[in-house]
């Protein structure tokens, strides 16, 4: 199992964001639904280490993220809006990522050339647009192809063109058994792409199953 959460509960003060979840996602593509407010950032931040569990436990690689480098160093992650340093160049902030990973020169260019983000690397990221900002985000993601990886709304801000060419890519990536928890209010292109589907609402997992079960109900979603 990649990912295990056992009564696993974050509250910020007075708020449960996560409500005591039990859940298990194993290999594959594991698409994250649900209302806004529910708590699926949340589970995602737990999953990257960035949280720690108020109560309860989160397994990542059989082990608790938080504070974990050498669990860190296996997931690669996007978040949304992506946090990413102004005054940098999208060339400094992917090769810091790669020295902390120990990941080699050559493997930046790869994954620039895979998001198309080549073109404006040198530039500083305070200046990108949000779509180019998205994409460098999900350079930094899948920089030296890591064990896992964490998507928060792969596919926002980015135009009708851009969303089929980051689809076809993750699709791509998931061929070659790269594996990928997304959170998408865009779930339409994805639906197909993913073997899982699990729904985060009010804190609490309301579904977990294939995708053709929650088709007929995507609409209370
Ligand atoms: N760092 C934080 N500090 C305080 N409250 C937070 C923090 N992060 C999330 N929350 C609260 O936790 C709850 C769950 O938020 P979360 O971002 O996980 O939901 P979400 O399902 O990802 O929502 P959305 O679809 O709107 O992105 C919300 O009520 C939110 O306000």
């Amino acid at each position: 199992m990649m990912i295990k959460a056992e009564n696993l509960t974050k509250r910020f003060g007075k708020l449960t964001a996560l409500n005591s979840i039990n859940l298990e996602i194993g290999e594959g593509f594991t698409l994250i639904l649900g209302p806004n407010g529910g708590g699926k950032s949340t589970f995602l931040n737990l999953c990257a280490g960035i949280y720690k569990p108020t109560e309860g436990r989160i397994e990542v690689f059989g082990e608790e993220p938080w504070s974990n480098e050498k669990v860190k160093k296996r997931i690669g992650v996007s978040f949304d809006p992506p946090a990413l340093p102004r005054h940098r160049t999208g060339l400094e902030w992917i090769s810091y990522i790669a020295e902390f990973k120990g990941i080699e020169k050559s493997e930046i260019i790869s994954v620039a050339k895979l998001f198309s983000v080549e073109p404006f690397l040198n530039r500083k990221i305070g200046e990108y647009s949000a779509g180019m900002l998205k994409r460098l985000s999900l350079s930094q993601a899948f920089l030296g192809s890591p064990d896992l990886v964490l998507l928060d709304e792969p596919l926002a801000n980015l135009d009708l063109k851009g969303i089929k060419e980051i689809t076809e890519i993750l699709k791509g990536v998931v061929e070659d058994e790269t594996n990928m928890v997304v959170v998408s209010h865009i779930w339409r292109p994805l639906i197909d792409v993913a073997n899982r589907i699990v729904v985060i609402a009010a804190g609490k997992v309301v579904f977990d199953g294939e995708p053709e079960d929650i088709l007929p109900k995507i609409g209370e979603i």
